[in-house]
């Protein structure tokens, strides 16, 4: 792109939890996907990671807003807010402007018609010219490396705050997909409703997800142990203050119902997968993505029960963004992107 160019060109993982975007190979941002709104005027406040040290803390004039749910656009006007807003603080941050950009989004591989339409109309109305968008496994798949084009099957697990998704991939397509409403955020409720119903203490979902990034176990027995986490609040009964120590196998408990559901899609995929794949992904391994691949033990456990050797990727919360990033600059290549 030449010095006067005024098109800018970029890619956006839009996540359930996270929002990443990357210019010139470079992410320019890494922030919560999360807005703060004057409720009175619905005018922006925060975005991002300001938003996010709001949530929980909202005066009776302020509301923090997650603008996707299960990894689609669940509040529109929110999610083109936090598009329009975060795409601002970039090129602030950069100095650059951008009257037009052309855009790769990263979208659930199980999108519908209607929810594909709604993130290309945020993105257009954030500023985006040319907007083309990608499944995110395939995503994730480019971002971790694998050359998508060639005839191989790959399986990728790509666990999010909002989905898990499953995907085989060979010639530059996805062959088969499953994608389920459970992932990292259904963790963290998890873990939320354990400390209400068995320590009567209330925690919200910033702390539920400190506790599970602390002490967050997919097996009960771990070789290098996490300490307990001391957690702090107010009893429900009482409303007096609590200090609560909990270790890893008690979360390992809680959890344990969320990660059989992930467990249990994997070996659905595995068994729909053609079997001149299947014995690829044998070869190759399963790769995992996305924050929830970094839950402690879950590559052993998902190694050890299906007998595939599971890889975390080098760098598992940017794996879909960097491919976004590697999608931007083959626009003209990838036929399997979205316009
Ligand atoms: N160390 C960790 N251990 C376990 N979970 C983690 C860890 N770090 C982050 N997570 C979880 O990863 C999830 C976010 O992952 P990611 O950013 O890949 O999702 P997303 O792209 O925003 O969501 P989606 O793809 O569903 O739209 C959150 O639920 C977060 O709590």
């Amino acid at each position: 792109m030449g010095l006067f160019s005024f098109t800018k060109e970029i890619a956006i993982d839009l996540g359930t939890a996270n929002t990443i975007i990357i210019h010139n190979d470079k992410i320019v941002i890494d922030e919560p996907s999360i807005v703060a709104l004057e409720k009175r005027t619905g005018k922006l406040m925060a975005v991002g990671r300001e938003a996010k040290l709001m949530q929980g803390k909202e005066n009776d004039g302020i509301e923090t807003i997650r603008p996707l749910r299960k990894g689609v656009i669940a509040n529109f006007n929110a999610a083109e807010m936090m598009i329009r807003g975060l795409i601002k603080k970039a090129s602030s941050k950069n100095n650059w402007f951008s009257p037009s950009m052309k855009m790769v989004v990263g979208i659930p591989s199980g999108s519908t018609e209607v929810e594909i339409r709604a993130v290309r109309d945020s993105s257009e109305h954030a500023g985006g010219r040319d907007v083309y968008m990608i499944y995110e496994p395939m995503a994730a798949a480019l971002g971790i490396g694998i050359d998508v084009l060639a005839p191989q099957g790959n399986m990728i697990v790509d666990i999010g705050g909002g989905t898990t998704e499953i995907a085989v991939i060979s010639l530059g397509g996805i062959v088969s997909n499953k994608s389920i409403q459970v992932a990292g955020d259904d963790l963290t409720d998890d873990i939320m409703e354990h400390m209400s119903r068995v320590h009567n203490v209330k925690v919200g979902e910033r702390t539920a997800e400190m506790i599970k990034i602390h002490v967050g176990s997919a097996l009960t027995e771990l070789e290098n142990p996490p300490e307990d986490f001391i957690v702090h609040g107010p009893n429900k009964m009482t409303a007096l203050p609590m200090e609560v120590p909990v270790s890893y196998q008690e979360i390992s408990h809680c959890i344990e119902k969320s990660i059989s559901r992930i467990e249990a899609a994997v070996l659905q995929a595995l068994d729909e997968t053609p079997p001149e794949l299947y014995s690829d992904i044998v070869m190759n391994g399963i790769f995992l993505a996305g924050g929830g691949a970094m839950l402690r033990g879950l590559d052993k456990r998902l190694t050890d029960k299906i007998g595939i050797q599971f890889h975390i990727a080098e760098d598992p919360l940017l794996a879909v963004a960097k491919g976004t990033g590697v999608a931007l600059k083959n626009i003209e290549t990838f036929s399997f992107l979205i316009r």
